[in-house]
């Protein structure tokens, strides 16, 4: 690791403080929270906890970078939620906002399938890498422009079990063995 950005005492408390702003915004709505697949895991694992309302989780999965540090551009759906959306209030949790294409793809989908409300919550917001407008409404911490790792983000599937967010040191991101 080149440096850690977030440690994991801040972002346990950032979970805690976002979820409990959640729980007063969502008070007799029983959201449907979605987890966007696979980063989001450990970041929705623990706002979930502190968000004292009934909620519904789903799950759905979309990629547009493979093992690259850049994005391809192009979102395809990997896995689409079990659920109707239709009328529905919903919480869209991602661990990181970049480009904004993921994003964008899913308001866009869910506004479509006719959802009363979409939201966003993501615990990284990377606002230089922003290719398409689109922000969330509730952010955990901002980083600079930087690829960043771990706490559910991955470099080529690895360093998502991490308790902190960091950059790794730039050799490790010219010569994945
Ligand atoms: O704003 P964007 O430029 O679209 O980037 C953000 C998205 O990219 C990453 O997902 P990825 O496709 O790598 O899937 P993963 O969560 O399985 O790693 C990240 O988890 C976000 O979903
Ligand atoms: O900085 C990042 N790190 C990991 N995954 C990502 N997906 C978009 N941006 C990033
Ligand atoms: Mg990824």
């Amino acid at each position: 690791m080149k440096k850690i950005l977030i440690t994991q005492e801040e972002v346990a408390k950032r979970c805690e403080e976002l979820g409990k702003e959640l729980t007063a915004v969502y008070k007799n709505k029983q959201p449907l929270v979605v987890g966007v697949l696979k980063g989001a895991i450990p970041f929705m694992a623990d706002i979930v906890r502190y968000m004292d309302t009934y909620i519904e989780l789903d799950f759905m999965d979309v990629s547009s970078y493979g093992d690259a540090t850049v994005s391809s551009g192009e979102v395809k759906i990997v896995k689409d939620l079990d659920t109707n959306v239709k009328g529905r209030d919903m919480l869209i949790v991602e661990d990181i906002i970049d480009s904004g294409r993921t994003l964008k793809y899913l308001v866009d989908l869910f506004k479509y399938r006719q959802a009363n409300s979409v939201a966003i919550v993501t615990l990284l917001d990377k606002p230089k890498g922003r290719v398409v407008g689109i922000e969330a409404d509730y952010i955990g911490f901002d980083v600079p422009n930087e690829f960043v790792v771990g706490y559910g983000l991955d470099f080529a599937e690895r360093y998502r079990n991490l308790p902190y967010v960091g950059v790794l040191k730039s050799s490790i991101y010219e010569t994945k063995v």
